[in-house]
C-alpha cells in the first residue's frame, strides 16, 4: 500500500505497510523524517528497530506506551524497518494491538499517520487490563456499572474519567437534551473506544409517553413553597411561561384530574393538592414544598391510589421515541432501554423493528420496568426483552414506596432464571449529586444490590449534573468491589436453583456444560473461565451462574463485545478465532502472557460455543 506524504511536502512513494501474520513491517525511505510510534491499545509494547538494507544496526525497546509515544531520530542514509512486535525477543511478536506511526517532520509540518491494526490482536481495555496486572484475577469487579451522561459528563475529558474510573456503559436520556447533543455524546463515546481501548457500550433510553411537565422555559428549576398556589396546563405557551405555571404534557389531563386528587411529582419530591379547575388550567396548592425539576414525572393519586384513567392509554413508545429509536438505530447504539414497559408486545413489536431497519439487527432491548402493569406482567415482559432496568424512580411513584425493595429482589430474581442482564437504578447515591460522600443507607443499598448480584447499578444524577459524578462511580466501584470480596471470602456460592431455559437440544447442551463449568470452576477454585462466543450467549450462561472466578469472553465481534460489558463477571476481548481450540487456547495463552494478563501455571476452564466441550488445564 503507498500513501502519498504531499502534506509533508515531500514526493517519495510513502512507506510500505505490510501485515503479515503478527508482525508489522513499516518500511521508511532514507528521505523520510523522524519515527514516532503510538500505541493506542497496549499498555507497553515491545518492539525492535533495524536499518535496512543492511542491518548496521537493531535496537530493542520495551516501552510503556499508552501515553508516551517513542520519538525515533532517523539514521542518515538509511532506511528504518520498524517490526513491531510485543515479544520480548522482538523476532516476531505476539499481542501486538494497533500501532501507529507518525513522520514528526522537522518543519513542524502536521504529521501523518500510518495504522497497522493488527487482525490477530487481542483488545481489552486499558482499565481491566491494568486491574489485571496489579491485583490478579480475582479481585477484578463483577458488578458492571452504567453512568447516565448529562451536562457534567458530556466533555470528551470527562467521559475519559468515568471511564477510567469503571463506566461499563454511557446511558444517554431522551427525555433531556437534543439529538445534536446525544450525537455529540455517542461520537465522543466512540473516539474513546477507538483511540483508548475501551468498550463502553451505548445505552439510549426512551422518553416514554408519561405525564411530566414542560421544560420550566429553560430554567433549571423552580422552587415551590408550602401553601403557594400553581397552575398546571395543558395550554402551549406562544411566549414566556407565565409565573407560578407548569405545562403538562399529556392532553387530557385537566379532564382527568379531579378537585381533591394529590397531585405528585417525582414520586413525592414535591406534592400539591388540585383545588379548582377552569378550562385547560388546574390550580393547585403546594402541600409539600420542594425543586421543580424540568420534565419532572407527575403522578395524581385519589383515595390512596394511583390514577390511570385514559394515560393508561397512552402508547409505551410515543411518536417522538420512534423518531428517537430511528436515531438510535442510525448511530449505532448498542442498548435501547424503553421506557414504561405495558406488555410484552410492544417489545416483540420493537425488536422486530430493529431487525428490519438496523445494518446488524443487534441492539439489545431493555424494558424499563416502571409501572404498575409492568410488574404485572414482569415474566413475559422480560422473556421477550434482553434484559431489564429495575426503574425506580417511576417505579416508587406508582407503587408505595415500602413495596419497591421486594419488587426490586423479585425483579432481579427473574432475570437471573430467565437469563437477561438486570440493571438496578435510581437514586443509589442521590446525596452525591451535592455531597461528595454518600450517606450510610445509600452505600447500604447499593451493597444489597450488590449482594443480590444484579448485572450492573447505574448513575442517574448523580453522573448527569451531579457535583461529584467521579467520586460517585468511585462509591459503586469501591461498594462492589467489598462486598463481592466478601461474597467469595466466605465462599458463599449460589443456591438459586436455576430453571431450564433452553430452547432447543443445541441449546440444552451449552446449558449443561456451561452450568457444570461454573460449579466445576468453584469447587476446583481455577483461576478464570475461558469462553470462546461468536454470538455471546454461552458467555452470558456462565455469567447466570455468577462463578467465584472471573469469565474471560472471547469474541470475534466489536459490537457482541460491547454488549457483553453490561453482564456479571464478564471480561470481554475481542480476538479473532478459528473453530480449531487448541490453537485458539494456544494463541490466547500467549497474547495474554505477552500482555502480563496471566502467568504460567494459572488453572483455567475453557468452553466454546464451536466444540461443546469442557477442558480444564494449566497455562503452559
Ligand atoms: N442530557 C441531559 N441534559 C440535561 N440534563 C440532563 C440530561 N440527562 C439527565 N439530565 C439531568 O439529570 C437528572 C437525572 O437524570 P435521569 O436520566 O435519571 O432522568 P429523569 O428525568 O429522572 O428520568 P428517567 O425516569 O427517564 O430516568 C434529570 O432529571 C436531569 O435534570
Ligand atoms: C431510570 C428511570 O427511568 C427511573 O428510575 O424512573
Ligand atoms: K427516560
Ligand atoms: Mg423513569
Amino acid at each position: 500500500m503507498f500513501l502519498s506524504c504531499s502534506r509533508l511536502g515531500l514526493h517519495y512513494p510513502a512507506p510500505l505497510v505490510v501485515s503479515v501474520t503478527l508482525i508489522v513491517y513499516i518500511y521508511l525511505p532514507t528521505t523520510t523524517p523522524n519515527l514516532e510510534i503510538h500505541s493506542t491499545m497496549a499498555q507497553s509494547l515491545n518492539f525492535f528497530l533495524s536499518t535496512s538494507p543492511s542491518p548496521d544496526f537493531t535496537h530493542s525497546y520495551s516501552k510503556p506506551m499508552l501515553h508516551n509515544p517513542y520519538r525515533f531520530t532517523r539514521s542518515p542514509r538509511k532506511s528504518i524497518v520498524l517490526v513491531s512486535a510485543s515479544a520480548d525477543n522482538g523476532q516476531g511478536g505476539l499481542g501486538l494491538s494497533a500501532v501507529t506511526a507518525d513522520y514528526v517532520s522537522d518543519n513542524g509540518a502536521k504529521p501523518i499517520t500510518i495504522s497497522a491494526p493488527d487482525s490477530s490482536s487481542i483488545e481489552v481495555d486499558a482499565v481491566t487490563e491494568a486491574e489485571l496486572k496489579e491485583n490478579g484475577f480475582r479481585s477484578t469487579r463483577r458488578t458492571k456499572l452504567v453512568c447516565t451522561i448529562g451536562p457534567a459528563t458530556c466533555g470528551f475529558e470527562q467521559l475519559e474519567a468515568l471511564a477510567v474510573g469503571g463506566m461499563n456503559v454511557a446511558r444517554i436520556n431522551m427525555c433531556h437534551g437534543t439529538r445534536e447533543w446525544h450525537k455529540s455524546v455517542i461520537e465522543k463515546v466512540r473516539r474513546l473506544n477507538e483511540e483508548k481501548g475501551y468498550a463502553v457500550a451505548i445505552m439510549m433510553d426512551t422518553e416514554g409517553s408519561e405525564i411530566h411537565m414542560g421544560d420550566l422555559g429553560g430554567a433549571s428549576s423552580a422552587k415551590a413553597e408550602d401553601g403557594e398556589v400553581w397552575t398546571f396546563s395543558v395550554r402551549a405557551y406562544e411566549s414566556l411561561r407565565p409565573e407560578g405555571c407548569i405545562t403538562v404534557n399529556y392532553d387530557g389531563f385537566a379532564e382527568d384530574v379531579k378537585v381533591g386528587d394529590e397531585l405528585l411529582v417525582d414520586g413525592g419530591m414535591v406534592r400539591f393538592e388540585v383545588i379548582e379547575k377552569i378550562g385547560p388550567d388546574v390550580k393547585c396548592l403546594c402541600t409539600d414544598p420542594g425543586l421543580l425539576l424540568p420534565r419532572a414525572n407527575l403522578t395524581f393519586w385519589r383515595d390512596g391510589s394511583l390514577v390511570r384513567e385514559r394515560n393508561a392509554m397512552l402508547p409505551t413508545i410515543s411518536s417522538k421515541d420512534w423518531l428517537d429509536i430511528d436515531f438510535g438505530i442510525a448511530e449505532g447504539v448498542d442498548f435501547i432501554a424503553v421506557s414504561f414497559v405495558k406488555s410484552a408486545e410492544v417489545i416483540n413489536h420493537l425488536k422486530s423493528y430493529i431487525k428490519a431497519r438496523s445494518r446488524d439487527g443487534v441492539i439489545a432491548v431493555i424494558s424499563k420496568i416502571e409501572s404498575i402493569d409492568s410488574l404485572k406482567n414482569l415474566e413475559e415482559i422480560i422473556q421477550a426483552s434482553d434484559g431489564a432496568m429495575v426503574a425506580r424512580g417511576d417505579l416508587g411513584a406508582q407503587i408505595p414506596l415500602e413495596q419497591v425493595p421486594l419488587a426490586q429482589q423479585k425483579i432481579v430474581e427473574v432475570c437471573r432464571q430467565l437469563n437477561k442482564p438486570v440493571i438496578v437504578a435510581s437514586q443509589l447515591l442521590e446525596s452525591m449529586i451535592e455531597y461528595p460522600t454518600p450517606t450510610r443507607a445509600e452505600v447500604a443499598d447499593v451493597s444489597e444490590a450488590v449482594r443480590q448480584r444484579a448485572d450492573a447499578l447505574m448513575l442517574s444524577g448523580e453522573s448527569a449534573m451531579g457535583q461529584y459524578p467521579d467520586k460517585a462511580l468511585t462509591v459503586l466501584r469501591s461498594v462492589s468491589l467489598r462486598i463481592e470480596k466478601w461474597w467469595r471470602d466466605e465462599k458463599r456460592h449460589e443456591v438459586m436453583d436455576l430453571p431450564d431455559i433452553a430452547s432447543s437440544f443445541s441449546d440444552s447442551i451449552s446449558e449443561e456444560i456451561c452450568n457444570s463449568a461454573a460449579k466445576m470452576a468453584n469447587n476446583l477454585e481455577v483461576d478464570a473461565l475461558f469462553v470462546y462466543t461468536k454470538n455471546g450467549h454461552m458467555a452470558s450462561l456462565l455469567s447466570r451462574s455468577r462463578p467465584d472466578c472471573p469469565i474471560f469472553a472471547f469474541t470475534t465481534d466489536t459490537l457482541v463485545r460491547r454488549r457483553l460489558n453490561l453482564q456479571w463477571g464478564l471480561i470481554p476481548f475481542r480476538l479473532d478465532f478459528s473453530d480449531d481450540m487448541e490453537t485458539n487456547l494456544n494463541k490466547t495463552f500467549s497474547l495474554l502472557k505477552a500482555r502480563g494478563m496471566i502467568k504460567s501455571g494459572d488453572l483455567v476452564i475453557a468452553v466454546s460455543d464451536m466444540l461443546q466441550s469442557i477442558q480444564v488445564m494449566n497455562v503452559p
